[in-house]
């Protein structure tokens, strides 16, 4: 990989600033998040021994050593270590951990508090990979699942609501006149949006589900979207510019399983449905990440469990999702690239194979926070620059960031915007009551 800079723009946040909520992140809610984790390995004691007998019971102590370690390293603010796993990764984690020494000035200056917040806490998530990764045979655990199911199952009435929402349009014989199909568009992007709300990872993992039929909920909803390109959206999606060789590509970065994952497959049915656009690219993680992502597993679980569903319009959606994979208007897609802690702006120089295959998408919609963070780069711009500048130079392609706020960053607002925020609700940017719908058109012709 080649060397990518560190220092362009606005100021990384990070854990230096005491009080802030990267710092209360790194102080509570990582040593949180890792403590669960040893729970959630320790509660599947039995299951390891069912399966693999003593060897199993043998590497749950040892995973649980380790995580026990890694929770000393944050809560004592020591060095960021080397990776040792051996993982396809591990040299570009590496990689970045040098360009931070070199940046910061010695290995003791590259700590949990110290060092930027976005790097800390990917680096937090791939170590947990590797505590689970190093002690076979569980190392294909994944730490994270009961949240993700239970989430999904909470979450029923909801997808109910959502699929039978979808199929009542579908079942209509008229070809719906544009007016119609762009206000359905717009629904099931909000939805898609609000989603976003139920991600695990803000609450430490505890229960976060969507209770009340979606759709209905949206008129409320509306005025905490800060900043609503949805139109730009559908002129990207409807322009007659784009490949009509091989049809039109929507890529949807995923972020969180459970309800959100619903919603995204949701809206891609739509898309499809409706001829808005002829194949769907999914990007997933290839790991268990920030909680609550979307892992293969997930995707695939998700899907099987829809089509499995007792009742006649959410099971119709599920082998509906499972016809589009098969057929390859659908596909899933994940790249070490997606579990690195680097910002966008990085990816063509550090993972130009991925960058490539962005530019094949016609629009590429980015699911929720951390996304965000990865494409302003979690820096802490003025409220008020755009989104064009920030991405800085990264843009593959249309793209769309649909995110609600959980972490202080935020750009695009108009002036007084944010300070008005700030002093009404000091905690407006990492509630996830606020959420921004914003879209980038490449500034050259792809
Ligand atoms: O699932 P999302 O929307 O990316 O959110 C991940 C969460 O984790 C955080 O990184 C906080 O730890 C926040 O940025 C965000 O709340
Ligand atoms: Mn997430």
């Amino acid at each position: 990989m080649a060397s990518a800079k560190l220092n362009h723009g606005a100021s990384p946040l990070s854990a230096k600033v005491v009080g802030s909520f990267a710092y209360l992140t790194v102080k509570d809610r990582m040593p949180t998040i890792i403590t669960k984790v040893i729970d959630s390995i320790h509660r599947n004691k039995n299951k390891f021994f069912e399966e693999y007998g003593e060897d199993g019971i043998e590497a749950e102590k040892r995973a649980i050593s380790f995580l026990s370690k890694l929770r000393n390293e944050v809560q004592t603010d020591k060095p960021i270590l080397e990776l040792t796993d051996g993982l396809r990764d591990v040299d570009a984690w590496n990689q970045h951990l040098q360009r931070h020494q070199t940046v910061q000035g010695s290995k003791e200056s590259v700590s949990w508090f110290k060092s930027p917040w976005l790097y800390v806490e990917c680096y937090m998530y791939r170590r947990i990979q590797e505590a689970i990764w190093l002690n076979p045979p569980i190392n294909e655990f994944d730490v994270f699942n009961e949240g993700k199911t239970q989430s999904f199952f909470e979450s029923q009435q909801a997808t109910i609501a959502l699929c039978t929402f979808l199929e009542t349009l579908k079942k209509d014989k008229d070809i719906p006149s544009k007016n119609l199909l762009f206000d359905n568009f717009i629904k099931l992007l909000q939805v898609s949006l609000w989603g976003n709300k139920c991600d695990l990872s803000i609450s430490a993992g505890q229960e976060n589900y969507q209770k009340d039929s979606p759709v209905e909920a949206l008129p409320n909803l509306k005025p905490f979207v800060l900043v609503d390109d949805s139109h730009m959206v559908w002129a990207a999606l409807t322009s007659s510019k784009s490949n009509t060789v091989s049809g039109k590509r929507v890529d949807i970065v995923l972020d969180n399983a459970g309800f959100e994952l619903v919603t995204d497959l949701v809206l891609a049915d739509f898309l499809v449905s409706f001829c808005l656009a002829d194949e769907i690219h999914f990007h997933g993680k290839s790991f268990p990440w920030f909680v609550s992502d979307v892992t293969a597993k997930d995707f695939e679980w998700t899907i099987r469990q829809t089509m499995a569903a007792n009742h006649k319009w959410m099971s119709k959606c599920g082998v509906q999702w499972k016809k589009y994979l098969k057929d390859g208007v659908w596909s899933y897609h994940d790249h070490p690239f997606w579990t690195l802690p680097h910002e966008f702006c990085d990816m063509a120089v550090d993972a130009p194979d991925l960058y490539t295959k962005l530019k094949g998408a016609d629009l590429i919609l980015f699911k929720g926070d951390l996304n965000y963070r990865k494409l302003t780069g979690d820096r802490d711009w003025d409220f008020t620059v755009s989104f064009d500048t920030v991405l800085r130079g990264f843009e593959p392609s249309p793209l769309c960031s649909l995110r609600t706020l959980k972490a202080n960053v935020q750009v695009g607002l108009q002036p007084g915007q944010g300070e008005r925020l700030t002093s009404q609700e000091p905690n407006w940017m990492t509630s996830g009551k606020y959420a921004v719908i914003q879209f980038h058109m490449p500034h050259v012709e792809q």
